[in-house]
């Protein structure tokens, strides 16, 4: 699913406008509806008194429609205008009209005003402000955010939290009413998805209003979320007259004293996600427990025995996986050196191989095009600097993408993968994924996944959406807190077999869409 910039969402309401030869005032009433039935399918009529905060913009204009709905149907309302503003827009005023000609007189709230005592078993509806957001709420605004946030009642937001911005960082807290669930037209927006931002919202949802279908798949966008429908594309079914052969040779470079257990996740989830054959270079000590714990994998020792101190391939790998447990030894920091000197073919860089060449910038010369890095947030500021906010980071990586030609996998709760000037957002995972080991399964899978033919963009695509998907389904037995590395990789064959469940619709709701 694209993510669209406001400026480009107003384009494709205009284009919608005139195509589809409505009014503005008709799809502000398409997206009152749509609200109003996701409202009306969950409470089914119950008198629980609902507070609808007004703009005076189009995010308001939606909040009146809203309003007047909800009266139409015997719902318990209460109407607020927050006035911060005298331009009011023009759909705005005639649905303010509408109210009144039903006799509904909305409270005027200014600066000064006497905030409006809820109970926390009411609902607020924020329609204050839109994606029309253009600087920071005036400190009266953020006042009443307070005060609403005060209250604990929950907070259905009108397409987007208000104060937050839909291109930039909130300067400060205050200034976004939080809301518990958000009710987002046509496209969920980039902001639901980053750290300093994501937090404003529990929950969004996307509520289709009809915009021109044409427009939106034509238009091209900087992000886009990744979910089954990107993925399924360019998925690569198994061939009945395949071999081990057809489906790649990876090597997992890493390991050291203590460390092993990396290589033994990498391995194992790169023979899971289906790596034809996997081959470890690990030191000495590794042997024996790789190789009682992984018979299907194959393993090359270094001389040394403790870590690794000199990379010498007898075998012609078809993608690596570099770094996982390595350690930071002088004798490793060289081999990692040399052998991206030599080395030609895809490869998937991560742990102390990364920080290695966050140090020696000058290796990145050395990484072969399309190199996949996949740096947790204190790596990827090692690599590409400091950051002012999430967007500047976003930037930032992008420009490193660029200029390195690498895919950069820049892990987190939404893990973001960049290369060149795109960026897609991953919709699947768990806090419960915040444990030892789970870098290593990824880093494994994506190896893996290069290693059956898949570029490396692909790969890192497929590789974090089943990561993330493996953990979700895994969590569903196991709860957050014992969820272990192992786990996700246990839970790679199910997270594919997923792939392809078609999902059940929710009748009721299909009805309450009618
Ligand atoms: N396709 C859609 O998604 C549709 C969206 N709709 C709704 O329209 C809003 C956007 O409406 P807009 O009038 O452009 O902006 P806002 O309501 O967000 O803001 C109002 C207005 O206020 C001014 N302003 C901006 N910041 C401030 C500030 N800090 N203080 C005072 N005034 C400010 C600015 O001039 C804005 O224009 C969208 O979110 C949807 O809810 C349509 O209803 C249907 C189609
Ligand atoms: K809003």
């Amino acid at each position: 699913m694209k993510l669209f910039t406001a400026e480009q969402v107003y384009a494709a309401d205009k284009f919608t406008i005139e195509k589809q030869n409505i009014t503005s005032d008709e799809l502000m009433e398409r997206a009152a509806i749509q609200l109003f039935n996701w409202l009306h399918l969950r409470m089914q009529g119950a008198q629980v008194k609902i507070h609808l905060f007004c703009g005076i913009g189009n995010n308001g204009g939606d909040g009146l429609a809203l309003a007047r709905h909800l009266q139409d149907h015997g719902y318990n309302i209460e109407v607020y205008v927050v006035n911060y503003s005298k331009k009011r827009s023009k759909d705005f005023l005639t649905n303010l009209e509408r109210l009144k000609e039903r006799k509904i007189w909305p409270n005027f709230l200014e600066e000064g005003s006497e905030w409006p005592p809820i109970k926390e078993e009411e609902i607020i509806v924020d329609a204050i402000f839109g994606i029309g957001l253009n600087r920071a709420p005036d400190e009266w605004v953020g006042n009443l955010f307070e005060h609403l946030e005060s209250t604990k009642a929950f907070v259905l937001a009108v397409d987007i939290p208000s104060g937050l911005f839909t291109e930039s960082v909130p300067k400060r807290e205050k200034d976004v009413l939080k809301a518990n669930y958000t009710l987002s037209f046509q496209v969920p927006k980039l902001v639901f998805f980053l750290p300093q931002t994501g937090k404003y919202t529990v929950q969004w949802e996307v509520l289709d209003i009809g915009l021109d279908k044409q427009f939106l798949f034509e238009t091209d966008t900087d992000y886009s979320l990744i979910g089954k429908n990107e993925i399924l594309p360019f998925y690569r079914p198994r061939e009945k007259y395949s071999h081990k052969g057809t489906y790649g040779h990876s090597l997992i470079i890493g390991g050291s004293y203590g460390k092993m257990g990396a290589v033994q996740l990498a391995a194992r989830s790169c023979l899971r996600v289906g790596s034809g054959l996997v081959t470890v270079y690990i030191p000495k000590c590794g042997y024996i427990p790789l190789q009682t714990a992984i018979p299907e994998a194959m393993v090359i020792t270094d001389n040394e025995d403790s870590h690794i101190s000199e990379i010498e391939l007898s075998i012609e790998p078809t993608a690596v996986g570099l770094g996982v447990g390595m350690g930071t030894k002088e004798g490793t920091s060289e081999a990692i050196a040399n052998f991206l000197k030599d080395y030609k073919r895809p490869v998937v860089v991560d742990a102390d191989a990364l920080n290695l060449i966050a140090q020696h910038k000058d290796l990145l010369k050395y990484l072969p095009g399309q190199a996949v890095l996949t740096p947790h947030p204190k790596e990827l500021e090692r690599l590409i600097g400091s950051w002012k906010d999430d967007f500047d980071k976003l930037e930032k990586a992008k420009v490193f993408s660029d200029k390195h030609d690498c895919v950069l996998v820049i892990k987190g709760a939404h893990t973001i993968i960049i290369y060149k000037n795109k960026g897609y957002v991953n919709t699947t995972g768990n806090p419960g994924m915040a444990t030892g080991g789970t870098g290593d399964v990824l880093t494994g899978m994506i190896t893996g996944l290069i290693a059956q033919g898949y570029e490396p963009l692909q790969a890192a695509l497929l590789g974090v959406y089943l990561h993330g998907r493996s953990g979700d389904i895994t969590v569903e037995n196991t709860g957050y807190q014992a969820l272990l590395a192992t786990d996700v990789i246990e839970g790679i064959g199910p997270a594919f077999l997923d792939l392809f469940k078609v999902e059940e619709k929710v009748s009721a709701e299909e009805d309450g869409n009618e």
